[in-house]
Order: structure tokens, then C-alpha cells, then sequence
């Protein structure tokens, strides 16, 4: 194999072996995403680029299913919605497309999560700002310094890592790692 992609493996393995430092936060996001479900709650996703594919990919673990045959769990991707994304960018500007989604869609049961390898998405921290003025519970995915979102999400898993690539491969396996985890103590089974 080419030392570069050897390169990439490595960084990717560290990175990944670095993500046990964060077992007990995931645990703990674990708990409130299972209390927000027991209660009606609902989790909304937002994300940039490869990590609004993030969004629709976790979405789709809750409401289709990740592992376990199991009823639905409610989880929107805000990523999705071409009409949406396109008026709302267009009439009030890129950085409003998830805060109004949220104004319109989510309340003080539900969990809003926002990826952000950087944690300086502007449209990110506005979408936090509403979920917390609506009194929704927020968790931000990050990396590099944890960015803005670390000071604004009430809880933030930051990678330890300032590659973007790397970041993005570690949140996949977090949300992974909690869809399974929720699939058992929500269905009790695996
Ligand atoms: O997937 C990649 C790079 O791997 C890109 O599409 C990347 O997601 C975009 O540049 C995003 O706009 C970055 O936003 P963020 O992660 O800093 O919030
Ligand atoms: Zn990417």
C-alpha cells in the first residue's frame, strides 16, 4: 500500500481510538435522546455539506431502523427540504435555513443536534439560538477547538482532530454508536 493512504488509515485510527476519551458524554447524550423519545420528543438534525448527509443518514437510523425490527422513532433531517432550504436562503438569508425550520417544527420536548466539523457554522449557532429559546435541549457534533457550538450547545462532543475527513468519519460512528445504544435501552433486546 502507498505510504498516503497508509497516511489516511492511520489518522483514521487514531482518531477513532481518541473517541473512548468521549464514552461517558455519549452515554449521557444516549440517556437524553432516550427521556426526549419516552416523552413525544422529537431529535431535528442540521448539518453543512457532508455532514447534512450525516443528518439524513442518522434520520433515517431512527425512523426506519438501525439494527433492531422496532416501531419508528421520530427524527427529522432540516437538511432535506429543497423548497424550504431554497425560500428560506433566499427570502431571509443561508444563515436563517435551520432557525426557521426550528421555529416552525420543533418544541421544548424535542432535541435539536448540529454537526459542524469546524463549529463555526453561522446557520448552526442561529439554529441553537431558537432551539434554545424555544427551550429545546441542544447537543453539537464538532471538531477541531469545538468552535462556537461548544459554547452554545448545552452538551458538544468535540473529535479530537483538525481534519476535516477524519472529524466526519468519527461523528458517523458516534451517531452509530448511539443508535445502538438507544435501540437497547429503548427496546431492551441487543
Ligand atoms: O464533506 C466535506 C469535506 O469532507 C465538505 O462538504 C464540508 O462538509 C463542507 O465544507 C461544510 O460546509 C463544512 O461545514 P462545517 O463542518 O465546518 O460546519
Ligand atoms: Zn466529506
Amino acid at each position: 500500500m502507498s505510504d498516503r493512504i497508509t497516511h489516511h488509515i492511520e489518522q483514521h485510527i487514531t482518531t477513532i481510538q481518541l473517541l473512548a476519551e468521549s464514552s461517558h458524554l455519549i452515554e449521557t447524550i444516549v440517556q437524553s435522546i432516550t427521556h426526549c423519545l419516552s416523552q413525544n420528543g422529537k431529535i431535528l438534525w442540521m448539518g453543512n455539506g457532508g455532514s447534512a448527509a450525516d443528518c439524513q443518514h442518522m434520520a433515517a437510523e431512527f425512523v426506519g431502523r438501525f439494527q433492531l425490527e422496532r416501531k419508528g422513532l421520530a427524527s427529522i433531517a432540516l437538511t432535506t427540504d429543497t423548497s424550504i432550504l431554497t425560500s428560506v436562503g433566499n427570502d431571509y438569508g443561508f444563515e436563517k435555513i435551520f432557525s426557521r425550520q426550528i421555529e416552525s417544527l420543533c418544541n421544548n420536548n424535542d432535541i435539536v443536534i448540529g454537526i459542524s466539523t469546524s463549529g463555526n457554522s453561522t446557520n448552526i449557532i442561529e439554529g441553537f439560538k431558537q432551539a434554545k429559546k424555544i427551550g429545546a435541549h441542544t447537543i453539537g457534533f464538532t471538531g477541531n477547538d469545538g468552535g462556537l457550538i461548544a459554547t452554545q450547545a448545552h452538551s458538544c462532543i468535540i473529535v479530537p482532530s483538525n481534519n476535516t475527513a477524519r472529524i466526519q468519519e468519527a461523528h458517523i460512528l458516534i451517531g452509530h454508536i448511539i443508535c445502538a445504544c438507544i435501540e437497547s435501552d429503548y427496546f431492551g433486546t441487543i
